[in-house]
């Protein structure tokens, strides 16, 4: 288990990490998200013993890192997958470290073979493509079988099948009971990955629960209606706090739950083809809770943070223009 207290950190005039305090159990995929510049990276580093909290405490199963006597026994860290001598084989990056934690030269092979390595092993790393390093990376994490894992941004320079890779490997791993902490952007892969989410901004905590919880908690729920009789439909919805249109017999509902959609429309006998409550996604929650928290953020981003959000809004701007939304329908 990670225990994270109190944890704070400055680089000059920056608060990097600003009192924060979470947990990572065993068990779960516990993911790490924030915004660029949140303080991800920071306090990753202060976990690893890499960089020293200017108050607070980090610990992995109840030692600071720079206590633990085999520290790649006690916890298993992805950073910077760039970290390897280039002039150096794998399969020597791993010895190397394996030989310092009293780890059997066996596990060498073992890893090199569960991150799909076992063929380039004899090959120098500075020759290996970024995706590569990262199995590399990845392999040393679990060279000392930890009950603890790290990983930063492991999905990066990954291609599909990599990505499909790291996300049955990291369930494995909770499976198996290990503490797994895993930052990335990519919140498709997070949603289907996490199990929890810590999520900070500027430095502080913003959210720690389940992702089921912080999906439901952070954003709007919409709900999909169909039916022959639009115009009507709409009419009644009246108090719903948004209705747009999807398609030429569709509107998409927030603000009413499904049961009341149903309710209205039966009472003004409109015929229902389909009432169906949407799932949100993890963007969509993630981009409506840290909006305030982002430090940097485009010009675009300020209107529509997501292809999605811009569809969105323009599908709203046609909603308030029936000619357009009626000419959209057509399509
Ligand atoms: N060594 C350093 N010296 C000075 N400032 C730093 C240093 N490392 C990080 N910072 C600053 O601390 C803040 C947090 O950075 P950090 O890299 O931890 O964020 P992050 O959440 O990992 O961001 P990203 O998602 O972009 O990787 C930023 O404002 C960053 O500029």
């Amino acid at each position: 288990m990670i225990d994270v207290r109190g944890l704070t950190k400055r680089y000059g005039d920056v608060l990097a990490v600003d009192g924060l305090t979470f947990a990572v159990r065993p068990g779960e995929v516990t993911g790490f998200l924030g915004p660029n510049g949140a303080g991800k990276s920071t306090t990753l580093r202060m976990i690893l013993g890499l960089d020293a909290a200017n108050s607070g405490t980090a610990t992995v199963n109840g030692r600071p890192y720079a206590e633990q006597p085999a520290p790649l026994k006690a916890v298993g860290a992805l950073l910077d997958p760039g970290a390897v001598l280039p002039s150096r084989t794998a399969y020597h990056h791993l010895l190397g470290l394996a030989a310092g934690n009293g780890i059997p030269r066996g596990r060498v092979d073992d890893v090199l073979a569960e991150v799909g390595l076992e063929n380039v092993g004899r090959r120098r790393a500075g020759t290996f493509s970024l995706g590569m390093r990262q199995r590399l990376g990845i392999a040393a994490a679990l060279l000392g079988d930890p009950p603890v894992l790290v990983f930063d941004e492991p999905l990066n320079g990954l291609d599909p099948e990599g990505i499909v890779w790291i996300r049955s490997l990291m369930r494995r791993m909770a499976a198996e009971g290990r503490a797994v902490l895993m930052s990335s952007h990519l919140m498709s892969e997070m949603e289907l990955t996490a199990d929890h989410l810590i999520v900070i901004g500027r430095g502080r905590l913003i959210a720690d629960m389940t992702m089921k919880a912080f999906i439901e908690a952070h954003s709007d729920r919409e709900v999909l209606v169909r039916s022959p009789q639009i115009t009507e439909l709409r009419r009644m919805l009246a108090t719903a706090v948004n209705v747009r249109t999807d398609g030429p017999d569709g509107l998409l509902v927030t603000g009413l739950e499904p049961a009341e959609i149903g309710a209205l429309a039966a009472a003004g006998d409109v015929e229902l083809h389909e009432l169906t409550a949407r799932q949100v996604s993890l963007e969509q929650a993630f981009m409506d809770l840290t909006r305030d928290a982002q430090e940097f953020r485009t010009e675009r981003a300020e209107t529509a943070e997501t292809p999605e959000k811009a569809e969105k809004a323009e599908r709203l701007e046609s909603a308030e223009k029936p000619d357009k939304a009626e000419t959209e329908a057509g399509r």
